[in-house]
């Protein structure tokens, strides 16, 4: 029997390993933190509604996304600097995620180039995330590299025009250590602050006038499928349909940008209503076992992504560790279907949630 059966057994573990400044950077959210308490929270309001006497004796997790199959309907949310957790980085995360069919987001701000992880990662689905730069051309240029380098869809992350009110990165002065590098941006011509590695510096040559004219462009220019990450509102869910999107990842960021806003599985329901299965929508922020991806499938997610989780395994253990996580939450979901009568993921339908508030309002 492993030390761990939960991915909150890897974070306590993790949580004894990070220097405390990596430990804050990867914990902390904006502000009071109110957005990354609710995350979790929420889901917990969600209550699963069971239905029993259905033939479960096999358990199906496939599904598909932009017509094509995925093994798992799970999934590495981008997230940067993953060398700081483990040597392996974002190479071993994207293959342990590569090991279970899913899909792994690379981010703009990783320690391994676009061309690196596509060597070492052959076998994985990725997707590329991209932060919109300010300086012409370095948004361009990632573009044509992630697409050069078979990636299959690009990631447009729009919740960061500036970087939130983030305290605990600020009082620890956290940077990027000495030993590492933002291997994407070696190549390109950035404003060079970002060799001063603080967060705010690596910030500073976003893009804070980017704007749906230049979603438009790059849809236009680019043969990948576009997905917008950091929707919370239909208006804007709409805004992303019409303006040639393909795909939508619900999102507050896990906490770390505007302090306040719903949690991503709250905001979910009115994104899907918004655009029903026009455009496909998929969600993160506050996932953690088997049951929360269960959730979010009833309530119209295509595919639910991790950030924290897989960094907490890949900090104990490296790839292995992260295949671990992923080994306990794809049980948790296969045991979670069976026990709400849903043999495949079509079957996971939702009716199959209620918020508590539902349960009480009638009293
Ligand atoms: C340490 C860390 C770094 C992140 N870096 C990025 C990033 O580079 N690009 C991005 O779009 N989102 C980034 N995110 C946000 C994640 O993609 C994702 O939205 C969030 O982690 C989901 O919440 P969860 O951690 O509760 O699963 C980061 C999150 C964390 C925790
Ligand atoms: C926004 C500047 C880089 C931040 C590092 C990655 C990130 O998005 C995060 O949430 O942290």
């Amino acid at each position: 029997m492993s030390e761990y059966n939960s991915v909150a057994d890897y974070e306590a573990k993790a949580k004894t390993l990070l220097e405390s400044s990596v430990k804050g950077f990867y914990q902390s959210g904006a502000g009071d933190e109110q957005t990354l308490y609710l995350n979790k929270q929420a889901f917990q309001r969600l209550r699963i509604r069971p239905r029993v006497l259905r033939d479960v004796s096999k358990i199906s997790l496939k599904n598909s996304i932009f017509s094509k199959q995925v093994d798992l309907p799970l999934g590495i949310a981008p997230s940067g600097m993953q060398k700081v957790a483990h040597d392996d980085g974002e190479s071993g995360n994207a293959r342990a995620v590569g090991s279970f069919g899913g899909i792994y987001i690379m981010s703009t701000v990783a320690t391994t180039s676009i061309e690196e992880l596509a060597q070492n990662a052959p076998n994985t689905r990725k997707w590329f995330q991209l932060y919109p730069y300010a300086t012409k051309g370095i948004s361009e240029s990632l573009i044509k590299r992630a697409e050069n380098a078979g990636f299959e869809a690009l990631v447009i992350t729009v919740d960061v025009p500036v970087l939130g009110l983030r305290r605990t990165d600020a009082k620890n002065k956290f940077v990027l250590p000495k030993t590492l590098q933002l291997a994407n941006l070696v190549k390109e011509k950035t404003n060079g602050l970002e060799i001063m590695d603080g967060l705010s510096n690596i910030a500073s040559n976003f893009n804070a006038g980017f704007n749906w004219e230049d979603v438009r462009r790059i849809v236009r220019s680019t043969k990948l499928p576009v997905i917008i990450k950091g929707i919370l509102t239909a208006e804007d869910a709409f805004l992303a349909k019409a303006n040639g999107c393909r795909g939508i990842i619900v999102s507050n960021h896990g906490g770390r940008q505007l302090d306040g806003v719903p949690a991503a599985i709250e905001a979910l329901p009115e994104i899907v209503e918004a655009v029903g299965h026009s455009i496909e929508v998929m969600m993160d922020g506050g996932v953690s076992q088997g049951t929360d991806v269960f959730r979010a499938l009833a309530l119209g997610a295509k595919m639910v992504f991790v950030g924290r989780a897989s960094l907490w395994g890949l900090t104990v253990n490296g790839q292995k560790g992260v295949e671990d996580v992923f080994r306990i939450i794809k049980n948790e979901l296969e045991v979670t279907m069976a026990l709400a009568g849903c043999a495949s993921i079509g079957d996971i339908r939702p009716s199959m949630v209620k918020w508590d508030s539902g349960y009480y309002s009638k009293l």
